[in-house]
């Protein structure tokens, strides 16, 4: 090879040399930019183009998407996030942010950060060509998902892999499927857990009340279900709880097929009558407090809850930027061999 080709290889090779050599992806779903009809209709457009999300023959859902749902979902959507939406933007951003910079402070230099949406801006391609630009050779993914669904985790995989099939250099890649069985995220979820025992005292029942996915997603393999079992069971355990007392629901149904149950908003209407007026609900499928939290279970579910006759109804907040679940998010890094 000529001299001069081999210096310009051998800088090129020495600034990536310089460079972190490992870069972490951290991933969640996505939220509209703005809190108005025009934004929604382009981030659900996007979201509900998905088949990972919508399992239905593409031609038949493709003029139910565009004859019907995108003419009147964007509308009621952009109230309800217009409801929760701050001075900072929409509460999923501005969380994921918050976790992205905390990931990375405990770095300290090991590692770049990036954060990337499946849905929306900042999109899970930009995300990944920052580290590129970075220089990274090797990229950890960590979708913000505790329990694994093909909805969700499978799809932040498509996305991944779509934008790699574009570069020439593709990195050495390790994917997280899921993080419900790090100790520390237990650990996380029972200590939020006790808090709230400490601070308001034992409700008659503690709601665990799951994201929801279609049933067949179940009975052709999906083990979301399972995860999300499996977590309340750990996270009880560890703080103390009775079994009886927990019960496991599903919330945030979408269209006319029917979803994992029991549904959170039916068993909320179920209890009053039952004798059981006071509860303590979370939602552990959620890494970051979002619409389907801040809206769909705080007021919605809270009003379905009282108008039934219950009368004390106490939300726990998702684990966010806690520094137990950056702790989680660490191991959980450190044993994917960051
Ligand atoms: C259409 C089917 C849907 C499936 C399947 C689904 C699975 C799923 N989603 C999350 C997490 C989130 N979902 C959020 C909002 C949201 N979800 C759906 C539909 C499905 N989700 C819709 C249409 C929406 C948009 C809001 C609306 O118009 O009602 C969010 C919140 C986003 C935000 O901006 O705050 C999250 C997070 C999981 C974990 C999951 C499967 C396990
Ligand atoms: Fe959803
Ligand atoms: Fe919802």
């Amino acid at each position: 090879m000529p001299a001069r080709f081999s210096a310009l290889t051998d800088k090129a090779h020495d600034t990536v040399k310089k460079a972190p050599q490992v870069g972490v992806l951290l991933t969640n779903l996505g939220t509209p930019d703005a809190p108005d009809a025009p934004a929604l209709r382009r981030y659900l457009a996007e979201f509900l183009s998905d088949p990972r999300i919508v399992e239905i023959p593409r031609v038949i859902w493709k003029v139910i998407l565009h004859g019907i749902v995108l003419r009147t979902r964007p509308r009621q959507s952009a109230k309800l996030y217009q409801s929760v939406w701050t001075d900072e933007g929409s509460p999923l951003l501005v969380i994921s942010q918050k976790q992205r910079d905390k990931v990375a402070a405990r770095m300290e230099g090991k590692a770049v950060v990036a954060l990337g949406m499946r849905y929306g801006n900042p999109s899970i391609a930009s995300a990944l060509r920052e580290l590129q630009a970075a220089g990274v050779k090797k990229i950890v993914v960590l979708p913000m998902y505790p329990q694994y669904a093909a909805s969700t985790v499978g799809s932040t995989f498509d996305a991944v892999s779509r934008e790699l099939q574009h570069w020439r250099w593709v990195p050495e890649l390790r994917f997280i499927s899921g993080y419900c069985e790090n100790e520390r995220y237990t650990d996380a979820l029972a200590n939020s857990l006790k808090e709230h025992l400490a601070q308001h005292g034992a409700p008659q029942k503690w709601v665990f009340s799951y994201h929801g996915t279609p049933k067949f997603c179940l009975e052709k393999g999906d083990p979301y279900y399972c995860f999300c079992m499996k977590t309340t069971r750990l996270a009880a355990e560890k703080a103390g709880l009775n079994p009886d007392d927990c019960l496991t629901t599903f919330q945030s149904r979408f269209g006319k097929a029917e979803w994992l149950k029991p549904y959170t908003d039916k068993t909320l209407e179920s209890l009053p009558a039952q004798g059981i007026k006071h509860i303590a609900i979370l939602s552990p499928a959620f890494s970051a407090d979002c619409l389907e939290t801040l809206e769909e279970l705080e007021v919605e579910n809270r009003e379905a809850f009282t108008e039934a006759g219950g009368e004390t109804y106490h939300y726990i907040p998702a684990l966010n930027d806690r520094d137990d679940h950056i702790d989680a998010l660490m191991d959980t890094l450190d044993k994917a061999g960051l």
